[in-house]
């Protein structure tokens, strides 16, 4: 672990608790730790990535934007596993759903990630990577949305590298897999943390529809947000 901060990062050696939730939004990742986590410390704010360390329920945990895209949630959580000793790093964002059978603000936990970037192309693999989710982790949430009476949809994820793409009929053939939501950042933090030998998972609210080209209110987002983040909070 290295006590110099990163070019991305300027938070000290111990600045991070062992879980850290991980927004996209850093704007989102202030309100978490205003929010909910008492006693939360800014521990950085390079490139305004914002990243806060509090408690909740008496328990560490920190929170940190990850940014839009592989690349971006490819570097903070390489960081936080590798140079910080943070052990579980659990996104919590949002995805257009691809399946007729998700509703807006559904919850949809990846238990897999597919994807179409280049970055699994660094292990050197002979073979297709499965980007998966920790068990324990996605076990945990499961019983606790179970607990807490928020319905959660488990299964397969696309993490694109593109938002628009110019192929008209890519989303038909990911839905034809059974892929339920469409996102740009779990299989970076899946492989990362398979790398590093950590712990990850991602939990997405369905904020838009491919297939109705329905989309959440500013509002509903929020809601639907408040009930992911329960879950997420419970993880630590
Ligand atoms: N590619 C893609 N990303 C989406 C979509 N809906 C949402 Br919310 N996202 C997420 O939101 C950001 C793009 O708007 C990225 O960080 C994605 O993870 C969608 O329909 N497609």
């Amino acid at each position: 672990m290295s006590n110099t901060p990163t070019a991305h990062n300027s938070a000290k050696a111990g600045d991070f608790a062992k879980t850290v939730l991980m927004p996209g939004d850093p704007l989102r990742a202030k309100y978490i730790a205003e929010t909910y986590l008492e006693n939360p410390r800014q521990v950085t704010a390079v490139r305004n990535m914002f990243g806060y360390t509090g408690t909740y329920k008496g328990k560490e945990i920190s929170v940190m934007g990850g940014g839009m895209g592989m690349p971006s949630v490819g570097i903070y959580s390489y960081e936080l596993f590798n140079f910080y000793d943070v052990d579980q790093i659990i996104r919590i964002g949002s995805a257009g759903a691809l399946q007729d059978h998700l509703k807006l603000m559904d919850v949809v936990i990846g238990m897999g990630a597919c994807t179409d970037s280049n970055y699994v192309y660094q292990y050197g693999l002979p073979g297709t990577f499965a980007p998966i989710a920790d068990y324990d982790l996605l076990n945990r949430a499961v019983e606790t949305a179970k607990r807490q009476g928020t319905n959660v949809v488990v299964g397969n994820v696309l993490s694109s590298d593109v938002f628009y793409n110019a192929n008209p009929n890519v989303n038909d053939l990911w839905r034809s897999m059974g892929v339920l939501a469409v996102e740009m950042e779990a299989a970076a933090l899946y492989m990362n943390a398979a790398k590093a030998g950590k712990k990850a998972l991602c939990m997405l609210t369905i904020s838009d529809h491919l297939y109705t080209n329905e989309f959440l209110s500013a509002e509903d987002r929020q809601l639907g947000f408040g009930k992911m983040m329960e879950i997420a909070l419970e993880l630590a």
